[in-house]
């Protein structure tokens, strides 16, 4: 490998712009190498794209490390760390390099943090405790491998990068890491630059022009601007989920970027059914921010659940942010909220996604509500779909398609499910439900669970105080109290007075009632394009066995594009709460893609209850709007 002979660089508004004067950086393998210019553009501005297939990209295995023209831009939102490197004076003896000739020192990771690293889940205040054997810690100590996707300057390089013992004062040595498409996947890069020059910012901010640690740190807060710094990460792995790929999916796709953005990593596996509302519940949240479920929708419905049951929710629900890295067959809340299904670009989205709070809902049913009634994220469904989203498990092998086989199966076979349903409307028709959703849309910017202007590097949201003994998060309107957690219309109350009974003409024929809060619900599966991440409403679909196959085939077709809602047949509103009371003798509910008892179910929206990673603050874009 071969280090040109100057690596240089200038900060720019859009990112760390490359003015390497020689050629060659580096070749498909990683390696730096000769004779090719240098462009990091065309594959570094894909990152947009790629995310949102739903397999997460759509690269050439070739496109990622392709050789790149001059004056190309690594803009920040890839842009994973920044470390100034310290050139040991003690190794430079007759001008020759040691092989380690650089220390690099991370200006953003305090030795705080180190300690963090090291600590195990185990608590002793915590029972059960997950045994400490399967928790285990990540962190730059243990990088990935790193043959093909890290680029390191060989000592005798370093004889052309000896001109930066002589560098200026406005000239530092900068490590920088950032991500790149690789085949399918995003991987992390590094780089070493001198960057010369800064950017007007720091022009007229003498502070930070002066020092290496100004410009690393400049560098860090336009890469993380409204996200948090250093997440505090518990990976909580279904070694089952996927048909028993998550773990591997976890560790060589996610877990590399989120090592590399400098997060402190602790894994934790689940060990038996409903392992992970344990976890939650008994979990030490001073440790983390954050809790990435490497796993399908089943996990975090269980992490959500456990957070619920503890006595301190409301602590808990302010601290953590509860995600997914998709691992598992049902991946909803990553496509919505991370806009992929591919575990490495949901990773970066993790890192640079912008903390938000989401709306839940409450489920209850007589067999449990005494208990603890069930917050749901993702939705609720009764009659054809749950059936084949549960009742189809036996035809597990042939993967999701085995779900769309069983709604067309049940539909066209005219199976009905004759119910009763009480709902308080927030956008009875289609024409008051566009209108609230062009209302909405924009409306996520109050719903920042994570003040921007804040350290992002304080991980103690709920410990630090201001003059009026109030944290900067307790004085924002999302803060969280224990009113937040209250239900509105109890199940124990008769069905209220301003609720509407459905039509039992409607009703006597359902085929299809869902209810959900996520536009995907599966790969593919546009089914709620209106829903918003906190309108505080839930969107509903129903539709019933009047309709004629001619019609329910292009309806079930066109669930993928989400146009299903704008057929005349189908009722779509955005509702408040609901009561469903089943007339058939035996079936289920879906919830979350739980399997829920036949009974009773009454459920109501819980504004802004979860804290989130949202990419851009939003869901993924459906196009409701156009539509
Ligand atoms: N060790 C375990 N043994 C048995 N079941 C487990 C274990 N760990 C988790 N589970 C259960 O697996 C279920 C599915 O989890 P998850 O959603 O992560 O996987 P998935 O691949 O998407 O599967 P599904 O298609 O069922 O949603 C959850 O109900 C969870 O309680």
């Amino acid at each position: 490998m071969a280090v040109q002979k100057k690596l240089r660089a200038i900060l720019t508004d859009e990112g760390v712009l490359i003015k390497s004067q020689s050629h060659h950086m580096f070749n498909k393998h990683g390696q730096l190498r000769n004779g090719d210019s240098l462009s990091l553009l065309s594959c570094l501005s894909c990152l947009d794209d790629g995310t949102l297939s739903s397999d997460g990209g759509s690269f050439d295995e070739d496109d990622s490390l392709e050789l790149l023209p001059l004056n190309t831009t690594i803009p920040f939102n890839r842009i994973l760390n920044a470390k100034r490197l310290n050139i040991d004076q003690r190794r430079l003896n007759n001008g020759k390099f040691s092989s380690d000739p650089f220390q690099a020192e991370n200006v953003s990771s305090s030795s705080e943090n180190d300690e963090v690293e090291n600590r195990s889940l185990s608590n002793d205040k915590v029972q059960p405790q997950p045994a400490a054997s399967d928790v285990h810690s990540l962190s730059n100590k243990n990088k990935w491998d790193s043959k093909t996707s890290n680029i390191e300057a060989s000592p005798d390089s370093l004889h052309d990068a000896i001109p930066t013992l002589g560098m200026k004062d406005n000239q530092h040595l900068i490590e920088l890491t950032f991500a790149v498409p690789k085949g399918h996947d995003v991987v992390p890069q590094k780089l070493t630059l001198l960057i010369d020059h800064v950017s007007k910012k720091s022009r007229t901010n003498p502070k930070s022009e002066l020092t290496s640690s100004g410009v690393v740190e400049e560098i860090l807060e336009k890469s993380y601007e409204n996200s948090r710094r250093n997440r505090s990460i518990l990976v909580i792995i279904n070694p089952h989920g996927g048909k028993g790929t998550a773990k591997t999916l976890f560790l060589t796709k996610a877990s590399p970027i989120l090592v590399e953005s400098g997060c402190k990593i602790e894994i934790a596996y689940t060990k038996y059914a409903r392992h992970a509302i344990d976890i939650a519940r008994d979990l030490d949240i001073s440790k983390y921010d954050t809790i990435a479920c490497a796993s399908g929708d089943g996990i975090p419905y269980e992490v959500i659940n456990g957070l619920f049951r503890r006595p301190d929710r409301v602590d808990a629900f302010n601290k953590v942010a509860v995600t997914q890295l998709p691992c598992g067959s049902g991946n909803a809340m990553s496509i919505s909220c991370h806009w992929t299904n591919n575990p490495s670009y949901a990773a970066l989205c993790l890192v640079k996604s912008i903390e938000t709070r989401i709306d839940l809902m409450c489920c209850s049913q007589p067999s449990y509500m005494n208990e603890w009634p069930r917050l749901s994220f993702l939705s609720q469904t009764y009659g054809v779909i749950a059936e084949s989203d549960i009742n189809t498990e036996f035809i597990r092998w042939m993967g999701p398609i085995r779900f769309n086989l069983g709604v067309a199966f049940n539909i066209f076979q005219g199976r009905k499910y004759p119910c009763e349903v009480f709902v308080k409307y927030a956008a009875k028709s289609k024409k008051e439900l566009k209108v609230h959703f062009l209302e909405n849309k924009d409306k996520n910017k109050g719903c920042l669970a994570f003040e921007s202007n804040s350290n992002p590097n304080s991980s103690s949201d709920i410990l630090s105080t201001n003059n009026n003994n109030k944290t900067k998060n307790e004085l924002s309107p999302n803060f969280l109290t224990g009113d937040n957690f209250k239900l509105k219309y109890p199940m124990t109350e008769p069905v209220p007075s301003d609720w509407e009974k459905m039509d039992s003409e409607l009703t006597d024929n359902l085929t299809i009632f869902y209810t959900g809060k996520m536009p995907y619900i599966a790969k593919d599966t546009k089914f709620f394009p209106a829903a918003l991440p906190a309108d505080g409403t839930i969107d509903l679909v129903i539709t019933d066995a009047r309709i004629p196959v001619t019609k329910m085939t292009p309806i079930l077709l066109s669930l993928d594009k989400g146009s299903h809602v704008l057929e005349p047949e189908v009722i779509h509103s955005k509702i408040l709460a609901y009561k469903i009371i089943p007339k058939v003798k035996s079936g289920l509910f879906s919830v979350d893609g739980e399997k829920f008892p036949l009974e009773p179910l009454q459920v109501e929206v819980m504004p802004m209850l979860c804290k989130t990673l949202l990419r851009n603050g939003r869901y993924i874009d459906t196009e409701f709007e156009s539509m």
